[in-house]
């Protein structure tokens, strides 16, 4: 992108953010046009504009503006771009549809499908700007590969061939799935110098193709020499999908590494393999390096390398491989990994050669914090050994399967609509709101955009017999509540000042229309954590043959292996099995692990979230008891002619539960009460000896400290998560159209159950 284009890029279109339902579009060309839109729909066209990849470049960059531009100035939808091919227009058309389908209100959605059809011309202009948006996304991923990946997963049916099925209740709007995996091309100037015979290249040339290969991780690990060294004979190519790089049992030249794309292994001669494989654990991407077993050891090559999508390399030669010493480094790599497995336990009984053999078909790899290592670890081909730093066994729960949580929720509704008459039809969902919201004093500046991620994640409420009963019921708990109630609603007032008919056409066109089979709620639970010198994926290694073709006796629920910053090594499952000896095989069978059912993580997540809002609601009560303690205390101790300022006062208290004690910190903001309680006084501040009291340990007073049936699950290590996600299509979303559809969601499973 040249700078001009940079420049022009804001005038062409930009939207304006001021009032909730219009928005204006500015065109380059000076015009103005008012589009009506709800909040939703604008937001998520927004967000399709501005979805960023990972590699931080905005998908607003200016091409696509201008391809926008482009497309909204002609005349019917079917015209807006020429180079567009028949299939392309196809799954678009299908896309859009769903995405109407699933965003749009449920008026618009008729009408807009009708429109599309009948190309009118009143609602042209909207039906272009929502489809040409999509269309460039969809383009974009094409061109960056990640098309692949958007039409070849199987929960979206996008394929070509299936275009022409009906796919708008498979799918759910999520923009996360139009997310593409951006890694940059390698540069133009940076070709030529690749592409130049080692002796033409200048030291300048070297030094910024050597700048450029330094975001690889695989050339960083070199000392700066070799870099130099590998800058002078580095090579480029470029291949498609489906291309084999390096096919088993051929005789290797060549070490690669990978620029941009992404490549897949497989240990079987047969290429085709890898891509009825459905997980990612072979895959090889941007920084990843392939092709040095055959170059140290002089051996035929050891598996196959297949190009899922365009991917870009930077390829060595034998000969100078070996030359600029790389080789040594790797065999020393290599060393340090058969080093470890010969200290490692599990191995101990096998020789030498087993152990160098083990090695060469393993990888190191290393994870930042919150990388999945793998999404199926109990069905994985591969085990994980750590050698540094540790990683987490997650499970994702879908609560709306579980009778016991649907129970509990239903309960919350019953106790909480005879209490509360007033309140919304989900007021454990508003809870979760307020209690992010109590802290906002000044409400009037608050803004809806300051509401964090989590604003529609709710907190399953307490509800324990014992508990629940006594804590809604209680007066005092009411009016923390109703108060609160009435800060959200001013702040909402606030943000959005609309028409009473507005707000009643908002909320009813709030509703979300979803596939409710497709979603759920869910949480993620932590079952264990892998720590240094433990391995996962011992299951693979136990599975019978049987075990694996028909799935018998065997847990298949999905685990996922997520990194908390590690540094592992990958062995091939096959690979174990294969050198395995009696002794090898009990122990591994020794130290598979159990994990807890379903239902146990399910009682675990509910005795926790149920511990953490019986503490937020006796937080609640202490700080408001003592305030009103303070109030009684000093009601005429003010000093006129000063500014009210915020007080801000930690509280502690002990709760104990059986077996254990635990402390309780709480913050209190709020501006003293007393001078609100004086009308026409001017404002004033206290002596801060006089209004802000020394933190003091309240003695929990006993209808609220000590009762709670807590029973720690001793054999779960399993910490409830406090978000609850909305699965849409086994993928996760956390987005504020939650709050309605888990409403929605409950709604069904009451009817259900
Ligand atoms: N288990 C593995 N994990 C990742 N890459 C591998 C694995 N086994 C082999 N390879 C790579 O696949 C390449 C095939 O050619 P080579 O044997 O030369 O070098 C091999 C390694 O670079």
């Amino acid at each position: 992108m040249n700078k001009k284009d940079r420049g022009k890029s804001d005038s062409v279109f930009s939207w304006n953010d001021q009032s909730a339902n219009v928005r204006t579009v500015t065109w380059e060309t000076g015009k103005k046009l008012n589009i009506k839109m709800y909040e939703k729909n604008w937001k998520t066209v927004k967000s399709l504009m501005t979805v960023r990849s990972r590699g931080k470049k905005s998908l607003q960059s200016t091409r696509y503006v201008r391809q926008l531009r482009y497309s909204l100035d002609m005349d019917t939808p079917e015209n807006t771009d020429q180079e567009e091919s028949e299939e392309e227009r196809q799954i678009a058309r299908e896309l859009l549809l769903a995405r109407f389908k699933n965003v749009v209100t449920k008026e618009y959605d008729m009408t807009f499908v009708a429109k599309v059809k009948e190309h009118d011309e009143q609602h042209c202009f909207q039906i272009m700007l929502l489809r040409s948006v999509f269309v460039n996304v969809l383009k974009y991923a094409m061109e960056k590969g990640g098309h692949e990946k958007i039409t070849s997963d199987p929960r979206l049916r996008l394929k070509v061939n299936h275009a022409q099925l009906r796919t708008e209740q498979d799918i759910a709007f999520d923009p996360e799935q139009f997310k593409t995996d951006y890694q940059g091309y390698f540069p133009k100037w940076a070709k030529e110098i690749a592409l130049k015979a080692p002796g033409d290249r200048t030291d300048k040339e070297i030094d910024t193709l050597n700048k450029i290969l330094k975001q690889l991780k695989e050339f960083r690990r070199y000392t700066p020499e070799i870099q130099r060294l590998l800058c002078k004979v580095v090579r480029y190519d470029r291949f498609g999908r489906h291309r084999v790089i390096i096919r088993k049992g051929h005789v290797g030249r060549r070490f690669y590494i990978i620029y941009s794309g992404t490549v897949a292994f497989t240990l079987s001669k047969d290429d085709c393999e890898v891509f009825s494989r459905p997980t990612e654990y072979y895959n090889l991407g941007k920084g990843d390096a392939f092709g040095e077993l055959a170059l140290i050891r002089n051996v035929k090559r050891s598996a196959t390398i297949v190009c899922l999508q365009t991917t870009e390399f930077l390829y060595i030669e034998k000969e100078d491989f070996t030359e600029m010493g790389v080789v040594d480094i790797l065999r020393r790599e290599m060393e340090i990994r058969v080093e470890f497995l010969r200290e490692y336990d599990l191995f101990s009984t096998w020789s030498q050669d087993v152990l160098q053999k083990v090695a060469e078909e393993s990888r190191s790899m290393e994870f930042g914090n919150n990388v999945v290592i793998d999404n199926n670890l109990l069905q994985t081909d591969m085990l994980y050994v750590v050698i540094e730093g540790r990683c987490q066994v997650l499970r994702l729960l879908d609560l709306t399967q579980r009778k016991k949580w649907v129970n509990l929720r239903r309960n919350q509704k019953k106790l909480c609509s005879s209490e509360f008459p007033e309140t919304s039809s989900t007021p454990y969902s508003r809870q979760g709101t307020y209690s992010r919201l109590s802290g906002l004093s000044n409400v009037t500046g608050y803004n809806e955009r300051m509401i964090p991620r989590t604003f529609s994640q709710p907190q399953p409420p307490p509800t324990e017999k014992h508990v629940q009963p006594r804590l809604v019921k209680s007066a005092h708990c009411c009016t923390v509540t109703q108060r609160r109630e009435n800060v959200v609603k001013e702040v909402k007032r606030a943000s959005y000042p609309c028409t009473s008919q507005e707000r009643r056409d908002r909320s009813a066109n709030s509703r979300i229309q979803f596939e409710q089979t497709k979603v759920g709620v869910g949480v993620f639970l932590s079952l264990d954590i892998i720590e240094k010198g433990q391995s996962a994926g011992l299951q693979g290694v136990v599975r019978t043959d049987e075990d694996r073709l028909l799935g018998s006796n065997t847990d298949k629920r999905h685990l996922y292996l997520v990194s908390k910053g590690c540094f592992i090594i990958s062995i091939p499952v096959e690979s174990v099995r294969k050198h395995a000896d009696y002794k090898t095989i009990q122990k591994i069978q020794k130290r598979v692990k159990a994990y807890p059912s379903d239902e146990a993580l399910l009682d675990c997540y509910l005795d926790t979230t149920r511990w953490n809002a019986y503490k937020e609601v006796l937080m609640g009560r202490m700080i408001k008891d003592i305030e009103k303690r303070r109030c009684e205390r000093k009601p005429g101790s003010m000093v006129p002619g000063m500014a009210p300022v915020k007080q801000e006062q930690t509280y502690s208290c002990v709760i104990s539960r059986p077996g254990t004690q635990r402390t309780i910190y709480g913050r209190s903001q709020s501006t003293l009460s007393q001078q609100e309680s004086i009308p026409g006084k001017r404002q004033a501040r206290l002596p801060r000896s006089v209004c802000s009291p020394s933190p003091t340990i309240p003695k929990p007073s006993p209808e609220i400290g000590g009762e709670y049936p807590f029973k720690p699950t001793a054999t779960i290590y399993a910490q409830g998560s406090r978000r609850n996600l909305v699965i849409v299509n086994g993928r996760i979303r956390t987005n504020t159209i939650q709050e309605e559809v888990e409403e929605q969601l409950l709604n069904r499973c009451v009817q259900v159950y």
